[in-house]
Order: C-alpha cells, then structure tokens, then sequence
C-alpha cells in the first residue's frame, strides 16, 4: 500500500521554526507513523537565503517566495510572528482550504475572530497552542477536554522571559537589563522584547485563553495591562524581606455577566504554587464548576519545548485530515464581553519616599483612611542618605487590606500630591 503524503509549508526559521525544520527532517519516519501518511517539509520561507540558522536545513528548500510555497502545501506552519506578511499569508492559506498551525499569539490576539472565521469558512483547521505558555497544553485542553465543563477563572504566569527576568532579579539579585539579555540570548523573547517586558506578550496570551475558556472573542484591547518595566531591584529586595516573590500574573475570571482579563506584577508568599515557577517556566491553574481545580506547569518558552506544541498541533490537524474529518471550530456562542476593573479586589503593597518629619505617617494613614482603605502593616524600611531631594527622608512600605482598584487609584493620587511625599516608588498587587 502507497501511502499518502502531506505537504508542508513552513513559514519563518528562526528560534522555533529551526527545530520545527529539525523535527520535520530527522524524525518524519516517527511522524509519518503517527499521522498514517508521510509529512513531507515542501519549503521553508525566510527572508534571508543565507542567514545563519540554529538548524540548517536542505539549503534547497529555502524560499523568500512565501506565497508560491503556500499554495503548493496542504499545510502551512507559520513562526515568523508579527501581524502582516503572518496575518495575509494565512488567510491565503486558509481560504484555499489548507490547515494551518501557529504560534503567533499577538496575531491571534488582535485578529482571531477574522482568522477563525476564515477556518471555518473554508472547512480548514486553525491551531495554535504554541502561541500560549509554549510547551504546556493549555489550549487543547481548554477546547477539548473542559469543552463539557464551566471555566470559572484561569489564573497563572503566561510569559517566560519576565518570569526568567524577575526569578533572575529574585535569586541571583540580577539588573533588569542584565536580566533580560540573558532572556533573550536564551531565545526566549519575543523579536521586540518590549512586547515581553510591557506585558503585552502575557496580555495577548490571556485575551486567547479567554477566548476559548468563556467561548466569547477577546482581543487584547479587552486586556488591563501592566508589564514589570517599573519593578526595580528595591521592590524585589523587600518583597523578599517580607516572604513575597514577584510574579506577572495573567488573570481571567466571570465577572458579574462579563469577564474580567488583566496582567500585572503581584507579590506571591514564598509558599503558594506559583512561587516555585522559575526561569522561563509557566504554569497555568483553572477553575471549573466541576473538574474544580488544574494546575498546568512546564516550560513556557525556548525554540525546542515550543516546537513541541507546534509539533502536537500539526500530528493532530494530519492526521484528522487523513482521516477526512473538518476541523472543530472555536465556539464564541457565548458572547460575553469584557469588564473594567471596577469590581476588581486585591490587596496592595505601596512604596514611598517621603520627608522624614514629625507626622509625616499620621498623613499618609490618614489619605488611606479618607479613601476608605484600610492598612494591615505599614513600617519603615530604610533610611537613605539624601540623593535628590533635601533633609532627610525615609522609605515607607505600606501594605493594604482588599480593596477596589478605583479606592487604591485615588488614594494614591492623593498621596503622590502630598508634599512630604516626594515620590511613590511601587503600587503592586499581593495575591494569597
Ligand atoms: N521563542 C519562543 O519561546 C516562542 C514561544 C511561543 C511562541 N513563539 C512565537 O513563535 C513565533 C516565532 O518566534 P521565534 O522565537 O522563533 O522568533 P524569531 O524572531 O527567532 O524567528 C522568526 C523568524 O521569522 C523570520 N521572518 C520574519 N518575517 C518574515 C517574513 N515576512 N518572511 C519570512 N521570514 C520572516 C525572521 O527573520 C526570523 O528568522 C512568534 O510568533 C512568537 O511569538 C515563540
Ligand atoms: N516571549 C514569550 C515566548 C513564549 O510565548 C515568552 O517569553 O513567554
Ligand atoms: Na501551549
């Protein structure tokens, strides 16, 4: 018996489609076996014909002609990232009917609706579980395994590079910068390292995970966003002095008939779960009505773990093909929208430096009175010498009681216009 064979475009050979090349090559026998017909790596688009690569293919099989490719595969894997050539050369491909397989997460974020009608439109499949929490099957396991069940919340560490920024900082007392060198030498990062460090990597992550948990469309315009720019080496020297680790956090969760998306830095006790993730791995809890609660853990970035999602996605949409079954849609039935952070609780840890005089504290625990949020500890941590301003001053660090994000928004508002307040070094979240 001939058995059949499958045709494959790949798109992009840089830190995860060079081990995509890789697997592809060296073990298409094992996949062949799998899949009940022989995937055949028909081309891989690049820009450059002669960059250096981590894995060199049959120099034959590189192209900058992404489109001709395209239309000869039966399926396309595109790891080039971004939004445009990536978002117009699926489309090509989906409207042809070819399957297509992505870690483009910013693309899907911002343009899901309109690739996934496309898909559906065209009796194609669309997967992308690279695009979140690299290795860990989070994806699938949101559309298929829970597909019966009711997500109430998901809640972890989408993002690799932070969490190997800030366990770096926490660990070895690392520099930000020096941190993120090493994030991005480690081909975590994304090619605009920014998109890492502002949270918008973890921010378009979560817009998808709420997408498929709460079967609605969520772009990261729906996302409240914060990135860990503004946590210096001082915030995680006192968060450790205090029992905490600083973690970006992706939060999820039904709120009233809508739900809520949100990224930011939060202090995390050394003992929960997620204080344990370290370098770039990601772990993922959600919380149903019925299962209750899942941790998912793993490696959340880097060219192999993440051509390992890819790898999964492709075995599973080849081998429905052979199959000849249609791809499953993603439901958006639901319609839900997206909440501001208005109902939103949590407690808070607040620096400031201020003028080191008599009743200096008494103001400030008034300003958190008058706005109705009350403090569990409040002490001073350091004194400085001066630098930039005059007199002495001290370090103050506060930590609240729950409180609605609008009371701690003014509160600090008010703080930061008190003239004893020079200036209010950190505002970050405490979960547990
Ligand atoms: N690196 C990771 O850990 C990781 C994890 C999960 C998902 N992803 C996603 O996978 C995708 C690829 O990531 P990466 O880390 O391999 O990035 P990368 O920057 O290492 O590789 C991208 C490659 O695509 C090439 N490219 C860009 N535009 C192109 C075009 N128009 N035509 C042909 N080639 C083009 C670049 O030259 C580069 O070689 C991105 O969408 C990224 O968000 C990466
Ligand atoms: N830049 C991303 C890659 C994995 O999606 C991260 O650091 O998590
Ligand atoms: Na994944």
């Amino acid at each position: 018996m001939t058995e059949s064979t499958i045709k494959v475009a790949l798109l992009g050979a840089g830190t995860v489609g060079s081990q995509v090349a890789k697997a592809l090559t060296e073990d298409s026998e094992e996949l062949s076996r799998r899949i009940g017909a022989v995937p055949e790596l028909i081309g891989i688009a690049v820009r450059s014909l002669d960059a250096e690569r981590d894995y060199q293919a049959d120099p034959g099989l590189y192209t900058t002609d992404a489109e001709t490719l395209i239309d000869g595969a039966d399926v396309v894997i595109e790891l080039t990232g971004g939004m445009e050539p990536a978002r117009t050369r699926i489309l090509r491909a989906l409207e042809q009917g070819k399957h297509v397989v992505s870690g483009n997460k910013a693309l899907l974020a911002a343009h899901g609706a309109e690739l996934h009608r496309a898909a559906a439109e065209n009796g194609a499949q669309l997967s992308y579980e690279a695009a979140v929490a690299g290795a860990i099957p989070i994806l699938r396991p949101l559309r298929d395994s829970l597909a019966g069940d009711r997500v109430t919340r998901v809640l972890g560490i989408m993002n690799g590079t932070t969490n190997f920024m800030l366990d770096a900082m926490d660990s070895t007392g690392a520099q930000f910068d020096d941190a993120l060198t090493e994030a991005q030498n480690l081909g975590y990062a994304e090619a605009d390292p920014t998109a890492d460090v502002d949270g918008l990597d973890a921010a378009a992550k979560a817009a998808i995970v709420a997408s498929l948990a709460f079967h609605s469309e969520f772009t990261i315009d729906d996302v409240h966003c914060q990135g860990i720019r503004d946590i210096t080496a001082d915030d995680v020297a006192a968060a450790a002095e205090d029992g905490y680790v600083i973690k970006l956090l992706s939060v999820c969760e039904l709120d009233g008939d809508g739900v809520n998306i949100r990224v930011n830095p939060t202090l995390i006790p050394r003992s929960h779960p997620l204080a344990s993730v370290r370098d770039a791995y990601n772990a993922v809890f959600v919380e149903s009505r019925d299962a209750g609660e899942l941790m998912f853990y793993g490696p959340g970035a880097g060219g192999a773990p993440t051509a390992s999602a890819v790898l999964g996605d492709f075995v599973s949409l080849a081998r429905r093909s052979v199959l000849g079954g249609p791809g499953v849609p993603d439901s958006s039935y639901a319609g839900l929208k997206a909440t501001s952070l208005s109902n939103v609780v949590s407690r808070y840890t607040v620096g400031l430096r201020v003028r080191d005089k008599l009743g200096v504290l008494a103001a400030i625990a008034n300003v958190f009175a008058e706005h109705g949020v009350s403090i569990q500890t409040m002490h001073q941590t350091k004194h400085r010498e001066k630098e930039d301003v005059e007199g002495d001053h001290a370090t103050i660090r506060i930590v609240t009681h729950k409180t609605s994000d609008e009371s701690l928004r003014s509160t600090i508002d008010e703080l930061s216009s008190l003239t004893t307040v020079y200036d209010v070094t950190s505002v970050i979240q405490v979960e547990g």
